[in-house]
């Protein structure tokens, strides 16, 4: 498990840290480090250092100076080092010194800069760090634009410049740094996690912040942290002592989203799964070990439910919601279940009343904070939009998306980046649900559910892509080899 620190709070964890040390002491830590990364980036990508263009881009604050130091170390390692001054006059003194000093090349014209970076083996990005307001400003775009034309790899120092470091988004016109890798100093940041896309691999240099660093403000597990959650049984385990599941999903036009969800709960734990629907024909020939009934009346004792995949949002959906709502046993509640929750009070009343998981894409969640006063818009701010929801319908929320985001109503927040995007694709929800219910009637907490089966579920994705498209049923199949793997890495 690692944590994840706003800027606001790094910021304060740096100021007894600068006070203790000698003065620029910390930015020379994060430039060395910076300049490791670029040192090996460089060797794997040209076979060396020596004689190797490096362009380093500017910016007018300390996120500069790390990029001008880590220049320096550069030029000493042998690299042609060009640095282009983004704000000429307020570049940081020292370092600029002391690149001058080391005979790089400095340019603050815009022409010749964009021709050096098209030309360069690796560009430093220190344009703008945690202190990053709004889009890029000019010259900037033009600058960042010649490294994406040119394919040239860009190290972001931080932070990819454009891209906001506290919520990940690109604002303004859109223009931002896609980084090749990122190297960040201290802690990592949101960004980190929630724009994986812009920043590729993030390396943590540790300035010694640690000790001054408060309680995260979002934290992400790890493999082992999964694979030691993951349900085992015991030898004096039964079917029934490690939790029945009761899947309560599919419908006569939707027969396949009961199959999904099943099929991956009877993957996910061992034990027992009951199926309550009108595709239990469907479920039974599919996963002939569920045991399946046409409604959950009728359906014998579970210890979670996983409702909605599928339902239909009509009277009949509505009445399986508010049964097992009124069970006495925690509830995942997805897709259609998650639009009727929105449109109904009562409804979202029962589920505050019970322990509820609920596992909105931005278009339920839309619907399920809609009756909120100022809804809050993932598209702004994803980790306070899933926060505010939990705190105020008083469930556990997982926001599905490229980075999933699970908030507790008593302000826990997991994160759990995704390696690549192959999972949108129509069912993976579904197979999601299975997992995350298996995971309740387990007896895990929900957050520790829904972290949980995010991760395998991203996991099993990976596994059965391998670089290719991942229909839903592969994503189930995959999720074996997941689990595996989650449990190795304990
Ligand atoms: N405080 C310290 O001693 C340390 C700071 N560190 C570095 O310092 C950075 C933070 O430095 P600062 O607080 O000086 O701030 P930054 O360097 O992140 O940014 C501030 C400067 O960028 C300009 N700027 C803001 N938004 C912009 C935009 N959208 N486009 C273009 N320019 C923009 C501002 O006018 C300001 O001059 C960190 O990200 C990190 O790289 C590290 O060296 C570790 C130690
Ligand atoms: N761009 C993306 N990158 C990674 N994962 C994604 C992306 N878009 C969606 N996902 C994941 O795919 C799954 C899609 O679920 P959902 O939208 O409910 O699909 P369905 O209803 O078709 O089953 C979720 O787990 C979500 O987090
Ligand atoms: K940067």
């Amino acid at each position: 498990m690692y944590g994840v620190w706003t800027p606001e709070q790094v910021q304060a964890a740096e100021e007894p840290v600068l006070a203790r040390t000698p003065e620029g002491a910390l930015m020379r830590r994060a430039a060395y480090g910076a300049a490791g990364v670029a040192l090996r980036m460089l060797g794997e990508r040209t076979g060396g250092v020596v004689g190797r263009r490096v362009v380093v881009l500017v910016g007018a604050g300390n996120n500069g100076g790390d990029g001008l130091w880590a220049g320096v170390e550069l030029r000493r390692r042998g690299a042609a080092v060009t640095a282009v001054l983004l704000s000429p006059d307020r570049a940081h003194p020292a370092g600029l010194a002391a690149l001058r000093a080391a005979r790089a090349r400095v340019l603050t014209e815009v022409e010749p800069a964009v021709t050096a970076v098209g030309r360069a083996d690796l560009v430093l990005d220190a344009i703008v760090g945690t202190s990053a307001r709004g889009g890029l400003r000019d010259p900037a775009p033009l600058l960042v634009g010649a490294a994406d034309t040119a394919r040239v790899p860009v190290l972001a120092i931080d932070t990819p410049s454009g891209v906001d470091p506290l919520v990940g988004t690109v604002p303004g016109d859109g223009s931002a740094v896609t980084a090749a890798e990122t190297v960040t100093f201290g802690a990592r940041k949101p960004v980190h996690v929630l724009n994986r896309a812009r920043c590729g691999p993030v390396t943590l240099i540790d300035i010694g912040l640690g000790p001054e660093l408060p309680e995260p403000t979002v934290r992400v597990l790890d493999a082992a942290d999964v694979g030691a959650r993951w349900p085992v049984p015991g030898p004096t385990d039964d079917k029934y002592t490690q939790g029945v599941v009761g899947i309560a999903a599919g419908s006569a036009t939707y027969p396949g989203a009961a199959v999904l969800a099943s099929g991956a709960a009877a993957l996910a734990t061992s034990g027992m799964v009951r199926y309550a629907g009108s595709a239990a024909d469907e479920v039974r020939a599919a996963w002939p070990e569920v045991v399946a009934t046409d409604h959950v009346s009728d359906a014998g004792r579970v210890q979670a439910w996983a409702v909605g995949p599928g339902l239909g949002t009509d009277d009949a959906g509505a009445a399986t919601l508010r049964h097992v709502l009124d069970a006495g046993v925690p509830v995942l509640a997805d897709a259609d279940a998650i639009t009727l929750l929105g449109a109904d009070a009562d409804l979202r009343a029962r589920a505050a009343a019970t322990t509820t998981l609920v596992t909105p894409h931005a278009g339920e969640f839309a619907r399920l904070v809609a009756s909120l006063d100022d809804p809050p818009d993932p598209a702004v701010d994803r980790v306070t939009a899933a926060r505010r929801a939990a705190a105020e319908l008083g469930v556990t929320v997982l926001l599905k998306g490229n980075a999933t985001v699970v908030a507790a109503p008593d302000g826990r927040v997991l994160v759990h980046p995704a390696g690549s995007s192959w999972l949108a694709t129509a069912g993976s929800g579904d197979v999601l649900s299975g997992v995350a219910g298996a995971l309740l009637a387990a007896g895990l907490d929900p957050v520790d559910a829904a972290g949980c089966a995010a991760f395998v579920h991203a996991r099993a994705a990976e596994l059965g892509s391998a670089g290719s498209p991942v229909p839903a049923s592969h994503v189930q199949a995959a999720l074996s080899d997941a689990i595996r793997s989650v449990r190795e890495a304990v």
